[in-house]
């Protein structure tokens, strides 16, 4: 699914109805409409309560009228404030004439704001995708006004205030929602952090909207949904066999951290590979073998963590980094693996498929010049934290997509930025925000996992790095919304989504 900007999304609307023969009025009532279905399937009007309905001027208010009618027949009771303004959208003023009389309507005023009490349902309209430049004057204090109150609310289409896909000043005036109710497409503002205290809970209303013009409209950002990895992995032919699904090689743990290499082993396995062999330091073979008997194993002459690099040559691809240890032995065994994967490999004429994560990603943070050595189409798999030691601090989320963008296409390789919208940049400057995922999968070892199922899918020699990456993100976070639903999100461990990769993968 693709995210497009503000003004594309106006431009959308207007491609829309020149497609469909709509007027625009009639495009705003399907927005209320789905609106609408959305509110009275989670509230009765007894549960609602009188709603306070906070009006702007442009076609956020139009929408929020229309929506106002809908509730009142619908059995709602409601109040409407209006937002002073110069002049109204056509659509707005369309709405207004058709507003029932038994429906309460006030002017706000600097010195007379809505009562708004702490139980109060508001449903806020006041500006959305049209919104130009920051909330001052009474616009702004009707919104601080409603964020001490409290009180429920539901915006329509974007928590007033709020940018669609930019940042605003610090300390502006924003709703916080508790839901926001979009229409058409994911906005960008809702996949990042620092906006999650004013969007809420939010959802997607599929309003009818052009699809030639969504297809036909560039936009470097996506939303990895079902319908996006639905059919990617390959099917497992009947005369298959364990070398038909690829040898997979895992360079992991260190002493005190072999359950990385176990858990990423562990995950590896289910994500499909034919073989795994994992290299591991002295200390953890019985551990290893033990937890992981399907894997094979080579240890290194080291105890305590991994000096040596293997003869590569029968791997389809190589992970590095969960639980590795950043000892310069460490470094000299990712140096040599690096040089080893800038030569095509002899039987495919590819590059050795990488995955390098964790302790190897904080070794190339340490040692930059290496970068230059990523062979293309490896896959980097930071956190925030890790992604900040490769690059710089960022001032904010935005910054931090416009950093990971940079990275991705001068190091021509693809970023897993992980999070609860784990962000993938590709070499040509696509983003794309994954869907699945849940907080219960901020644990230690989760990110263990993700390498584990991404090391598997490159090793299929069928699929290539972005459809690999994609695919393994989301199956990653869709394990861990399986396994929540069966320990609760507190209970979660990392095993648990290991056990859950099956199923995951059997779904898409
Ligand atoms: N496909 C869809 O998604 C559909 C979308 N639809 C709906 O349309 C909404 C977009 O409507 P919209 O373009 O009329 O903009 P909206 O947000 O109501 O605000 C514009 C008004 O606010 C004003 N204004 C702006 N900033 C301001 C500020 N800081 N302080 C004060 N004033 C400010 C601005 O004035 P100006 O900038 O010209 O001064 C103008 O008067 C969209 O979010 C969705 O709800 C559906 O109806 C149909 C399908
Ligand atoms: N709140 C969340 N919602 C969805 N996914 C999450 C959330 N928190 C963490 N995750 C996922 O869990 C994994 C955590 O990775 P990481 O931080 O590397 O953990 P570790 O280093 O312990 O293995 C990532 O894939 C991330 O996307
Ligand atoms: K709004």
């Amino acid at each position: 699914m693709k995210i497009l900007t503000a003004a594309q999304t106006r431009q959308l609307d207007q491609a829309t109805m020149q497609e469909q023969g709509l007027l625009s009025t009639e495009l705003m009532e399907r927005a209320a409409t789905a609106f609408v279905q959305w509110f009275t399937g989670r509230f009765t009007p007894t549960e609602a309560g009188e709603i306070l309905l906070l009006c702007g001027p442009g076609n956020n208010g139009g929408d929020g009228l229309s929506a106002a009618r809908l509730l009142q027949r619908a059995g709602y009771r409601l109040r409407v404030a209006l937002l002073p303004a110069d002049k109204q959208s056509a659509d707005w003023q369309h709405n207004r004439r058709l507003l029932p009389n038994s429906v309460a309507v006030a002017g706000i005023e600097p010195g007379r704001l809505p009562k708004i009490a702490v139980d109060s349902l508001v449903i806020d309209a006041l500006f959305g995708t049209g919104l130009s430049r920051p909330l001052t004057g009474l616009a702004a204090k009707v919104v601080q006004h409603l964020n001490q109150a409290r009180a429920r609310v539901i915006a329509i289409d974007l928590p007033s205030g709020l940018f669609a896909d930019a940042p605003q000043p610090a300390n502006s005036a924003v709703v916080q929602a508790q839901h926001t109710v979009s229409f058409g497409l994911p906005k960008l503002a809702f996949l990042l952090p620092q906006n999650a205290a004013f969007v809420g809970e939010w959802e997607v209303k599929d309003i009818g909207l052009s699809e030639a013009f969504i297809a036909a409209t560039a936009t470097p950002w996506h939303y990895t949904d079902a319908a996006a990895v639905a059919g990617q992995l390959p099917p497992r032919p009947k005369f298959s066999h364990k070398g038909t699904f690829g040898h997979a090689l895992l360079l992991a743990g260190s002493r005190g951290k072999m359950g990385a290499a176990v858990l990423t082993a562990g995950a590896c396995l289910r994500g499909g590979v034919g073989l795994l062999t994992a290299h591991i330091p002295g200390c953890g073979y019985d551990i290893f073998q033990i937890s992981q008997p399907e894997a094979m194993c080579l240890t290194d002459k080291q105890a305590d963590f991994i000096s040596e690099l293997p003869e590569l040559q029968p791997y389809q691809a190589v992970g590095i980094g969960p639980g590795l240890s950043q000892d310069p032995a460490s470094l000299a065994v990712l140096r040599q693996l690096l040089k080893a994967a800038a030569q095509p490999l002899k039987k495919t004429g590819h590059l050795l498929p990488l995955i390098i994560d964790a302790d190897a990603l904080n070794l190339l943070s340490s040692h930059r010049a290496l970068l230059k050595q990523l062979p293309e189409n490896a896959i980097l798999t930071p956190h925030p934290k890790e992604f900040e030691r490769l690059t710089e601090p960022a001032r904010d989320d935005y910054h931090r997509l416009e950093l990971l963008r940079e990275f991705a296409t001068q190091h021509r390789c693809l970023v897993v930025l992980k999070g609860a919208y784990t962000c993938l940049a590709t070499p040509d400057g696509a983003l794309h925000f994954n869907s699945t995922g849940n907080a219960g999968m901020a644990t230690g070892g989760s990110g263990d996992v993700l390498t584990g199922v991404l090391l598997a899918l490159r090793a299929h020699a069928q699929l290539p790095a972005f459809e690999a990456a994609r695919l393994g993100v989301y199956a990653h976070g869709r394990a861990g919304d399986l396994a929540a639903a069966q320990t609760g999100q507190a209970g979660l461990v990392a095993g648990d989504i290991v056990r859950h990769i099956g199923p995951a993968l059997a779904e898409v």
